[in-house]
């Protein structure tokens, strides 16, 4: 028997699978083919998720491992803020530290535990790293510019503006007013960007943030591979540097901005230096249950609830309170 655990970052949820567990690890085709079992709430367990975070061995100095991302579709993503949190304090709790490396696709990114934000709910702060504006990063194409920095696209919306950030995964930034969080165009914009398009060939996330006041936003995000999440940590760290190059007015580098997502509440900071711009990412790492499963279902795809033993960690109704108490989710909030 393995373990399998059913995580969540503001309630962007992941199944998180440590490989060095197994006896064989899975082939990439099992981990896409699992991917798309696991989360699929008709074939999951758990009501899905919205990925599956891998956790390999790192042959680099000072990283405790290494972590893979694939969406609900089965595509492979290079990062995922939310997802980090929770592979940090599975890394942490593992391995009894506290501040490490953890290697991604394209980096070893420093994270480190941070104070419970209220009674069971565990924080984690993880870098956001490496940023890039340049057209071949994202990519995109067919715009007419090499940047997009709060520039008017009217093929996607008119009258908004777009900035287009990699972290290293791409993003897609509109700042927009309240109505624009629910009246429907970050789904037809999403849905059209990760569609065969003559824009983003390997799709975009799409984030809206409205701006609720200094150093304050609201992001809701359409998640390439995966569709609305009740939030997406890449997502909210790309938009607070967007917020901080587009209105240095009301937010600046270097101290907390505050980012309410349909799912809860995070803090990021973002350091934009000379040589190189990166976010750090504060906000919880919950674990909700632990999964008992023999190591065959996992190469087979077929973990269901007959073939598992599921144990709740009481962390859901401690998340549930924290973002009961937050002040601001009663004012703009668009469950999913
Ligand atoms: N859908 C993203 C990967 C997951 C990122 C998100 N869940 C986060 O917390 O950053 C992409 O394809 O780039």
């Amino acid at each position: 028997m393995v373990q399998l655990h059913k995580v969540h970052g503001s309630q962007n949820h992941f199944f998180l699978l440590d490989q060095t567990e197994l006896a064989t690890e899975l082939t990439d085709p099992e981990l896409v083919t699992l991917a798309q079992q696991m989360t699929n709430p008709q074939t999951g367990i758990l009501n899905g998720a919205d990925g599956l975070l891998v956790v390999n061995r790192s042959e680099h100095s000072n990283v405790l491992g290494q972590m893979r991302v694939i969406n609900a579709d089965g595509s492979e993503a290079s990062m995922c803020g939310n997802g980090l949190r929770t592979v940090a304090r599975y890394l942490a709790d593992k391995h009894h530290l506290d501040d490490f490396r953890v290697e991604t696709l394209t980096a070893d990114l420093q994270v480190s535990r941070q104070p419970d934000l209220a009674k069971d709910v565990p924080a984690f702060s993880v870098e956001i790293s490496p940023v890039r504006f340049n057209q071949a990063a994202l990519p995109f194409d067919n715009l007419g510019v090499s940047q997009l920095i709060d520039t008017p696209v009217s093929a996607f919306i008119p009258g908004l503006t777009f900035s287009a950030i990699a972290v290293p995964n791409p993003h897609l930034i509109s700042f927009v007013p309240e109505e624009e969080l629910t009246n429907g165009d970050i789904g037809t914009l999403g849905t059209m960007l990760n569609s065969p398009n003559d824009y983003f060939p390997d799709g975009v996330n799409v984030n809206f943030a409205h701006i609720l006041g200094p150093n304050q936003l609201f992001v809701r995000t359409f998640e390439r591979g995966v569709g609305f999440t009740n939030a997406c940590g890449t997502g909210m760290s790309a938009t607070s540097l967007a917020f901080v190059l587009t209105h240095p007015e009301l937010a600046a580098a270097e101290q907390p901005i505050t980012v309410y997502n349909p799912g809860g509440m995070v803090k990021t900071i973002v350091h934009h230096h000379t040589d190189r711009d990166w976010i750090d990412l504060i906000g919880n790492a919950t674990e909700t249950h632990v999964i008992e499963v023999n190591e065959e279902a996992l190469h087979q795809a077929n973990v269901t609830a007959t073939n598992t033993t599921i144990t709740e960690t009481g962390e859901t109704v401690a998340y549930q309170n924290f973002v009961a108490n937050l002040p601001q989710m009663a004012a703009v909030s668009v469950k999913e």
